[in-house]
């Protein structure tokens, strides 16, 4: 990816964002899935009064591209207002194993940005493939 692709997608999550549910928290989350053919996916944390039942924005948007048929991804894209570059929680990185997201974008309202490998997020990971 180049960095006019990879500026296009934190532009969605940072959209998507907005549309965040987080009054427990009040930590707003955006992400933003490519697929192969080129669709993109926004989606937002949305917590509940039940706080276990809290959906983070990654999953958010990888469950919307699923549930509409698609199985092939390039990237993510994910934002908050974090010191350094947002880092995912172990849930979401294991289902971006599940559906291998080759590339994750993390960045922060500031514009701190670093982009990682499925690898280097998640190293020994438990998948599809040990089935
Ligand atoms: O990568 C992350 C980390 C946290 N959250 C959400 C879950 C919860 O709503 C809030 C605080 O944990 O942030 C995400 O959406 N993605
Ligand atoms: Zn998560």
């Amino acid at each position: 990816m180049d960095s006019e692709e990879i500026n296009t997608l934190i532009q969605f999550a940072t959209v998507a964002r907005e549309q965040s549910y987080s009054p427990y928290s009040n930590f707003a989350v955006g992400a933003a899935l490519l697929c192969q053919d080129g669709t993109v996916y926004q989606g937002c944390n949305i917590e509940n009064a039940s706080f276990g039942m809290t959906n983070c924005a990654e999953r958010t948007a990888i469950f919307k591209a699923v549930s509409e048929g698609h199985r092939l991804f390039q990237a993510i894209a994910v934002i908050a207002d974090t010191e350094g570059p947002c880092a995912p929680c172990g849930a979401c990185r294991q289902v971006m194993v599940e559906f291998n997201i080759p590339t994750i974008i993390l960045t922060n309202l500031k514009g701190h940005t670093q982009v990682y490998t499925l690898d280097e997020l998640l190293p020994l990971s438990f998948g599809p493939k040990d089935l």
